[in-house]
């Protein structure tokens, strides 16, 4: 047999129907070897989608695409469920500028039926579909995939909360791994490693099912009786779980790399056609000697040598790094100060505060909970403490209510890291940093900077926890400072300007962009350029330097509608300004592809302003000196 023989032959997921367990179990090893050796070329999600690869196959075995649903929670571990969905001739193009995204996309295929990428969704999405499902009498079971991860998501118990009620044909399989991108913390984590310990309360249960779903007829009813004995049976013999006291028929714990005890267990609940929670521990990683030794660094990567597992490209400083020494830092000086993260300590550079804070309890992972993570932040304020929380723009998104409601309303002191604030790349339209800016600017009271640079990210961290009154937030990129930058110093005011009047031309902006507009004003004579290092609130000073300009050309790497962008112009038209004005901003989603090939498309690069200058330019002409 060649090597994809197996994989190769399905062209629809139906065909799965008839595989047997030695073809399934191959088929395991196929996908394996796809996933690592695509994945070491493009980057992605690899340990996520080893650890499920037996079970993608099982529900794809066991349910009829047809009329059953399956949603991936997060959706970063959906590659064999592509790979097995008519999509195996595009995989090659995981992540890239026009090919397959890394997450589910209804646009890209009918076998994906909600878009996914940030976590605890899943059940939201699967109740919808299901009801959606019974009310158009259209047959057929939604199955939900989530990991132990996600399922630290409060989004995650609203689901359980309503679905548990329903009586609908709803599956929840529980993908327990022990890990988020790092060890799962809290107290789920503790009680899952507590239910795992039982598997003899599911092996009786089992028998007991099998015996009376064979019977006919009296079958079900007896089957209901016996269910109802054995609830009555468990709560005297055994606890039952938190999941069947929410309604919820519990089955497991089951092995995720076992094909014949997870087609027993899926076949089971799909029979039971009642909310079903699935139980299933798998080992994140599995199958290739790397991510299995070291999960955490291969949950996402970028491109590796399959046969060493070492990355291509040595990953140098960064701004997340920075934030998290400097935090350090200022932490060893200061014991008022607290770190938070939600589930991303890597991700934000917190490693280093919480090797050295964790214990004395300074530092604080609360699980996939950014919303329960900005009102901690507030509430240890209010209590006389120094919190910092390093998230993600793209999660940040989360907590808009607890920006206004709880942090500043009656404004607690407290500063929030955002990384990943602009463009990200390969993650694609869920999780580009684009919305921040304007989400803030709706928020009183808050004060928001934007470093260019790692001196200006260590300047505006000071500056945030020890001369801001009230919530102080700090915007900054992805991966490294540009090279252009590095070492820059502005006078560490509201902002820096380059150039003076004598030139016609301003162009106003902020953060990674100040870079492209610098490069701009070198090749081009008559452009001066104003880099706003306070974005909120809006230095009325830059304003007015502005004003004395003939023409100003505002460049954002952000969504434009409520952007910085229209805040200064505004504030410039207040000002009697009667030069001219332009935003350059970004319109809509960005799909993914690499950040300079986003940032040239949407002409944020140098070329980018001095094309948008020579276009604004024909409207200068007419334009009076004062
Ligand atoms: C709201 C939100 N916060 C953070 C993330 C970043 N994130 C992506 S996957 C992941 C861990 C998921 O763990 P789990 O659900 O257990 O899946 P596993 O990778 O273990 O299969 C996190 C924190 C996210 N996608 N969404
Ligand atoms: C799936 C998910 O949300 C995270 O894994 C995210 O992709 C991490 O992004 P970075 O690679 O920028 O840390
Ligand atoms: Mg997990």
């Amino acid at each position: 047999m060649s090597s994809n023989e197996i994989l190769a032959s399905i062209k629809e997921p139906g065909q799965l129907h008839r595989l047997s367990f030695l073809q399934m179990e191959k088929l395991a090893g196929e996908l394996r070897t796809v996933l690592v050796d695509t994945v070491s070329r493009t980057g992605g999600h690899l340990a996520s989608n080893l650890g499920v690869v037996e079970l993608t196959i099982a529900l794809l075995h066991c349910l009829s695409l047809d009329e059953d649903k399956i949603v991936w929670d997060v959706g970063h571990q959906c590659y064999s469920y592509k790979l097995l969905t008519g999509r195996r001739g595009r995989f090659s193009t995981l992540r890239q500028e026009g090919g397959l995204s890394g997450f589910p996309k209804r646009a890209e295929s009918r076998y994906d039926h909600f878009i996914a990428g940030h976590a605890s969704t899943s059940l939201a999405a699967a109740y919808g579909l299901k009801r959606a499902m019974t009310l158009r009498r259209e047959p057929g079971a939604v199955a939900a995939v989530v990991g132990d991860g996600s399922f630290t998501g409060g989004m995650i118990y609203e689901g359980l909360n309503n679905i548990g009620k329903s009586g609908e044909n709803l599956i929840v399989i529980l993908n327990d791994n022990e890990m988020a991108i790092s060890r799962n913390e809290g107290a789920l984590a503790k009680y899952l490693s507590v239910i795992r310990s039982k598997p003899a309360y599911f092996k009786i249960k089992k028998n007991t099912e099998h015996l009376l779903l064979g019977m006919p007829v009296v079958g079900k009813p007896l089957r209901d009786l016996a269910w109802g004995s054995k609830m009555a049976l468990k709560k005297v013999i055994y606890s039952t779980t938190f999941f069947e006291e929410l309604g919820f028929a519990y089955l497991g714990p089951v092995d995720g790399h076992d094909l014949k005890s997870l087609c027993d267990v899926i076949t089971q609940a799909k029979a039971m056609n009642c909310p079903c929670l699935i139980h299933v521990r798998t080992q994140k990683g599995k199958g290739y000697h790397f991510s299995e030794k070291n999960p955490g660094m291969f949950h996402g990567v970028s491109k590796f040598d399959a046969a060493s597992g070492r990355p291509l490209s040595a990953s140098g400083e960064n701004f997340s790094e920075v934030f998290g020494k400097e935090l350090l830092r200022c932490a060893e000086k200061d014991e008022k100060i607290c770190a938070i993260t939600a589930a991303m300590e890597h991700g934000t550079g917190l490693q280093h505060f919480a090797r050295k804070f964790k214990a004395s309890g300074r530092y604080y992972d609360v699980g996939i909970a950014e919303e329960f993570a900005a009102t901690l932040s507030a509430s240890l304020a209010a209590g006389g403490m120094l919190p910092v929380f390093a998230v993600y723009s793209t999660f940040l998104q989360r907590c808009c209510d607890q920006l206004i409601h709880d942090i500043a309303i009656e404004p607690q002191h407290l500063v929030i890291g955002i990384d990943r604030a602009g463009i990200v790349g390969d993650d694609g339209e869920t999780h580009q940093g684009i919305f921040d800016a304007a989400m803030l600017s709706m928020v009183p009271n808050l004060t928001l900077f934007a470093p260019a640079n790692y001196h200006e990210l260590r300047q505006m961290l000071r500056t945030a926890l020890y001369e801001v009154k009230g919530p102080a937030a700090l915007r900054y990129p992805r991966g490294a400072e540009p090279a252009s930058l590095a070492g820059w110093q502005g006078d560490g005011g509201a902002y820096d300007m380059v150039g003076g009047p004598e030139n016609r031309m301003l162009v106003v902006t902020y953060g990674r962009t100040f870079a492209a507009a610098l490069e701009a004003s070198r090749q081009q004579d008559d452009i001066s350029v104003l880099k706003l290092n306070r974005l909120l609130p809006l230095p009325v000073e830059a304003v007015r330097a502005a004003s004395a300009f003939e023409s100003i050309l505002f460049v954002e790497e952000g969504i434009r509608s409520g952007g910085i962008g229209m805040q200064f112009l505004s504030a410039l038209e207040e000002t009697g300004y009667r030069g001219t004005a332009k935003l350059h901003a970004i319109d809509g989603f960005v799909p993914q592809s690499t950040v300079p090939s986003a940032l040239h498309r949407l002409g944020l690069d140098s070329e980018g302003i001095l094309n948008c200058l020579s276009r604004f330019g024909g409207e200068m002409s007419n334009f009076r000196k004062r």
